[in-house]
């Protein structure tokens, strides 16, 4: 069966509508674009077409060039390299003589947007997003869209929006010259008929983005902004090489014209949709998407419920920041905490996440009024007799959250969501003293709430398949990437990277200096290593989910007296400013030759002589021992059914632990071959 296709429509005026059609984006499959040049070759040869406007179907452009073609053998291949780019969309289509025009709504994404840059001109409507964003797929846009872009935008702005894959919307781009009218979307299709015909009777220009110059910088200054953008390249992401590649690819455009630029384009594209890199990014798109089709749960046809109005019991950190997450997204919320002290200090801190938002132009003081309006605080149970769901945040203690689950069941309506917060008590026991275990669930959020991206659903065995439902839609409200997981300690997430700790302390007993280790882990790309990671989430905690793993799975914990002595030292993390780093006034983390004596007796207390050959290990060698650990934990975690599939598992550590998403190719790979 085709993937899309499109339709053709030439009305009395003469201009031939050519509709992009492959829900529910408007992707360029195959199909789609071997119609599309059907279509436009009929155009060209039929007397009574004088111009041709593109547009997509259902309010959608297109979401560029199908992403699921890249990297496979299909039974189409380019005739030559650059085929699409050079034959079809400069030498066919900007070169014909017939001109013609997109009608952008929705979006035009990557080969969307390269399609509507090859036509001499674009209507657009003005929330349209229009961007160019292949540098996250791990590919480059490989339709022109490195050499029209910046002709159209100048080159700094096509830059920020390639490096950066940022669309920007229909105003901005008329303003930046990538768009040449705005229209709603009623009429849109009607003004760029105009457009196209004013251009057919030369009452405008005829314009081949290709050969603009008059936005492309002098070439002294333009050589300074590409070498600008390789340095801030190298420094956001050393261990990418595309965006460099991408940057010569343009170079080569400004510097040798715009038809050895295609070509570079082309043989770079090709080599870079099979590599490794863009395999992995485009697993983790896929993935990611996975994540909310859950089987027994998604495909059984019912409508999530709406959620209303959510309370949250527990104003600290947590609760504060699921608070200001729900508000952001319209919902009523109520706020609760045992006094007035700790409930001014919850409400003040989600008034202080929303000010950032304005400190930083992404809010107005008007819709930070209207948001922090959302926000109720109360003292009792007495307003939770409307709520849809009831979120708790307290902390990790087993009767205090029994209690207040009872005393939920008792103030909230009978169909409420009741939803745990906790990061690895099973649900089950902090249920027990209810009997509303079918409407039980994890809803376990990343700090800091409001800004970290995943949300790991825990389910019971008799958590009921509604309440799941109802939960992913509101995740889905919320923008956070939702995975839904089995009960265990720690669940998914935090089981998986248990052993991330309890590895590096067992490298550090038995010689490895624990700098190494997060030097050397930071480098492989994550956001910190095992000790910062330790620092910021407080030795507290860290110790206390630590004694969960040991009570729970004993068989794989390593038993290091470090952090305990630390403690008794007073040295808990970077809350205290002294942890294994010492904190500045500014945050800042520096070494401590102290740690040395604390190791030393960790050492002595194990007994381990530490071994010359493990003082010598490979870079390679230390990221193998913290992270195989945590793969054979995602086995078990498989195994055992937590998760539904291998990849929810990747996209729980990507948005949940920051792993870097180049690795989880090869991660994948180790859960497949087993
Ligand atoms: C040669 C060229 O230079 C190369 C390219 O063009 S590469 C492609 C460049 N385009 C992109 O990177 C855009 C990728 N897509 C997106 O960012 C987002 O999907 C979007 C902004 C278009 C829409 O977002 P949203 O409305 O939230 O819907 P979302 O759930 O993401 O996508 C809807 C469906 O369309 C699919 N889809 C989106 N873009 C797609 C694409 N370019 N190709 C194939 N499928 C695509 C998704 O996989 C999803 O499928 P599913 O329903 O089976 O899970």
């Amino acid at each position: 069966m085709a993937k899309g296709r499109t339709e053709m429509e030439v009305g009395a005026d003469g201009v031939a509508v050519i509709t992009i059609i492959n829900p529910p984006v408007n992707p360029l499959s195959v199909d789609v674009l071997l119609s599309m040049g059907e279509n436009f070759g009929q155009a060209l040869r039929r007397d009574d077409v004088k111009a041709i406007v593109f547009t997509g179907a259902k309010g959608k452009f297109s979401g560029g060039f199908d992403i699921n073609a890249f990297g496979k053998k299909g039974n189409w291949e380019e005739p030559e390299v650059g085929y699409l780019s050079k034959v079809f969309l400069s030498d066919t289509l900007e070169s014909a003589r017939k001109p013609s025009v997109a009608a952008i709504d929705g979006l035009a994404l990557g080969g969307g947007l390269e399609l509507a840059m090859a036509c001499h001109a674009r209507v657009s409507t003005p929330t349209a997003q229009l961007g160019l964003p292949e540098l996250q797929l791990g590919i480059i846009p490989g339709l022109g869209g490195t050499q029209r872009l910046p002709r159209l935008v100048g080159l700094s702005k096509a830059l920020e929006m390639i490096l950066l894959s940022k669309p920007i919307k229909g105003q901005e781009a008329l303003d930046l010259g990538l768009v040449d009218a705005i229209a709603p979307s009623d009429t849109l299709v009607n003004t760029a008929r105009l457009l196209a015909l004013e251009i057919a009777e030369f009452r405008r220009p005829w314009i081949k983005s290709l050969y603009k110059t008059d936005k492309l910088e002098p070439l002294g200054e333009a050589r300074e902004i590409l070498n600008f953008a390789r340095v801030q390249s190298l420094k956001q992401a050393p261990n990418l090489q595309h965006p460099l590649i991408c940057i010569d690819v343009i170079e080569e455009g400004i510097v040798s014209g715009p038809n050895a630029g295609l070509l570079k384009e082309a043989m770079v594209s090709r080599e870079l949709q099979s590599s490794e890199t863009s395999k992995s990014l485009i697993h983790v798109f896929f993935s990611q998407r996975a994540t909310s089709k859950v089987p027994g749960i998604t495909d059984l046809g019912r409508a999530p419920r709406k959620i209303n109005k959510v309370a949250i019991v527990g104003g600290g950190l947590m609760g504060s920041g699921i608070a200001t997450t729900l508000i952001l997204s319209n919902y009523q919320v109520i706020l609760k905490e045992v006094n007035e002290k700790f409930l001014n200090a919850g409400v003040d801190r989600v008034k202080a996440n929303l000010q950032s938002r304005v400190n930083k132009g992404k809010m107005t003081q008007e819709k930070f009024e209207g948001t922090i309006s959302l926000l109720k605080g109360v003292l009792d149970y007495e307003q939770f007799k409307d709520v849809d769901m009831v979120i708790e945040a307290v902390i990790e203690n087993l009767s205090l959250k029994q209690q207040i689950f009872a005393d939920l069941e008792k103030h909230c309506p009978p169909h409420c969501i009741l939803a745990s917060n906790t990061s690895t008590i099973n649900l089950n026991l902090i249920g027990e003293k209810t009997k509303s275990q079918d409407r039980i669930v994890g809803a376990h959020f990343f700090s800091p709430a409001h800004i970290m991206p995943l949300l790991e659903i825990v389910r019971t065995h008799k958590t009921s398949p509604q309440v799941i439902q109802d939960l992913l839609d509101v995740g889905k409200k919320i923008r956070k990437t939702p995975i839904v997981v089995g009960n265990c300690t720690g669940f998914a997430v935090n089981r998986m990277f248990f052993p991330y700790t309890q590895s590096a302390l067992l490298l550090v007993d038995h010689g490895v200096d624990p700098y190494q280790i997060d030097r050397v882990v930071t480098k492989f790309g994550m956001p910190m290593g095992p000790f910062r990671l330790v620092d910021l989430v407080g030795f507290g905690v860290a110790i206390a989910s630590g004694i969960s793993y040991l009570e729970n799975y004993p068989d794989r914990c390593y038993r290091s007296m470090l952090l305990p002595m630390m403690v008794e030292d007073k040295r808990t993390g970077e809350a205290v400013r002294k942890g294994f780093y010492l904190y500045n006034e500014k945050r800042r983390a520096s070494p401590d030759p102290e740690i040395k004596k604390y190791i030393e007796k960790s050492r002595s207390i194990a007994g381990v002589i530490p071994d010359p050959k493990l003082m010598k290990l490979t870079d390679k060698d230390i990221i193998e021992m913290v992270f195989l650990p945590c793969v054979n934990e995602a086995c078990r975690i498989l195994d055992e059914k937590i998760a539904v599939k291998a990849s929810d598992l990747d996209i729980a550590s990507v948005m949940g632990m920051g792993f870097p998403t180049l690795q989880t190719w090869s991660k994948v790979h180790i859960l497949e071959a087993r």
